[in-house]
């Protein structure tokens, strides 16, 4: 699917350079997840699932089953570099799920990614370290991004001052609010420009300044022709920030386009009068 030759969203933004910079294309993918157990005696006819233990069943033991999950289905779509992606949709449409496979941390069931470049994958999840300070955090973080301790001892200073948490940075994470470890992650994520920054929720806890702050970060990272995604259910974020916008549902991509079209759409869905989707879209 083509992105949009003229961003039309809530915000201005330089002109994309047309080359791509992830391409997805009929992406499928499905969890496994060993465990449901159930004392029944067929767990064969169960379109979710499939035991694994088949020669145990009719015995009435309990058994072990695999759940499958089809959490995003079919997707397919080219982004560019310098361009802005929100990825908006209902809990469990299937929204970190693509941002994960389009970093590289999930193996497509079916389909392909291709990304140019290096990710740096900054979620909710990101893997900092709770019981370490949030300097260690740094260090880790930073070499995590192919810095070199050297490079993060430079940049130190001014991750801390972007992150806005002052001397709590000695403190161990675990004492952080979500806001005060959401604002260092982006500060880690941004201090070495990726080729694709990918942000899950993290914004969402940050205050009007740290808002703003990261917003001037995000266009210095497009301005470099890097890509933002952006996962959020804060569509003022979104407007924010992205010039183009993914609507997931249900696991599929059911519509993509300029943010204030696409976001106008979602914002006038009842999803109680149309439960299986808007219509019109899709
Ligand atoms: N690790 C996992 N194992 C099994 N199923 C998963 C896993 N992660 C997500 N799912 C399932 O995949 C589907 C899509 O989940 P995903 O987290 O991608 O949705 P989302 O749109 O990001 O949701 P939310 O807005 O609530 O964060 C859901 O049904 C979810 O339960």
């Amino acid at each position: 699917m083509a992105a949009p030759d003229t961003p039309a969203g809530g915000r201005t933004s330089p002109v994309p350079e047309r080359r791509p910079a992830a391409i997805v294309s009929h992406l499928d993918i499905i969890y496994r997840v060993v465990g449901g157990k159930r004392s029944n005696t067929s767990a064969i006819g169960d379109d979710e699932g499939e035991s694994i233990f088949r020669n145990l069943i009719g015995r009435g033991k309990t058994v072990a089953t695999v759940q499958s999950v089809h959490a995003v289905k079919d997707v397919s779509f080219v982004a560019y570099h310098g361009e802005s992606v929100g990825i908006i949709g209902r809990n469990g449409s299937g929204k970190s799920t693509l941002l994960r496979a389009v970093a590289g941390l999930l193996p497509p069931t079916n389909g392909e990614v291709f990304l140019a470049g290096t990710p740096a994958l900054l979620g909710v999840n990101a893997v900092l370290m709770s019981a370490l300070s949030g300097e260690r955090n740094i260090y880790i973080g930073g070499q995590a991004l192919g810095l070199t301790k050297a490079q993060v001892k430079e940049r130190f200073e001014e991750i801390v001052a972007f992150s806005g948490i002052g001397d709590a940075v000695y403190r161990p994470m675990s004492t952080y609010s979500s806001g005060m470890a959401a604002r260092l992650r982006f500060a880690i994520s941004t201090a070495a420009v990726p080729d694709v920054l990918m942000i899950d929720e993290a914004l969402s806890t940050g205050d009007a300044e740290f808002r703003k702050r990261s917003g001037e970060k995000v266009d210095e990272i497009r301005e470099k022709a890097s890509t933002v995604f952006l996962v959020s259910h804060s569509n003022s974020t979104v407007r924010d920030l992205c010039d183009r916008v993914l609507w997931m549902h249900h696991g599929r991509l059911i519509a993509d386009g300029p943010t204030e079209a696409i976001l106008t759409a979602y914002e006038g869905w009842d999803p109680k009068k149309h439960p299986a989707g808007p219509p019109g879209i899709g």
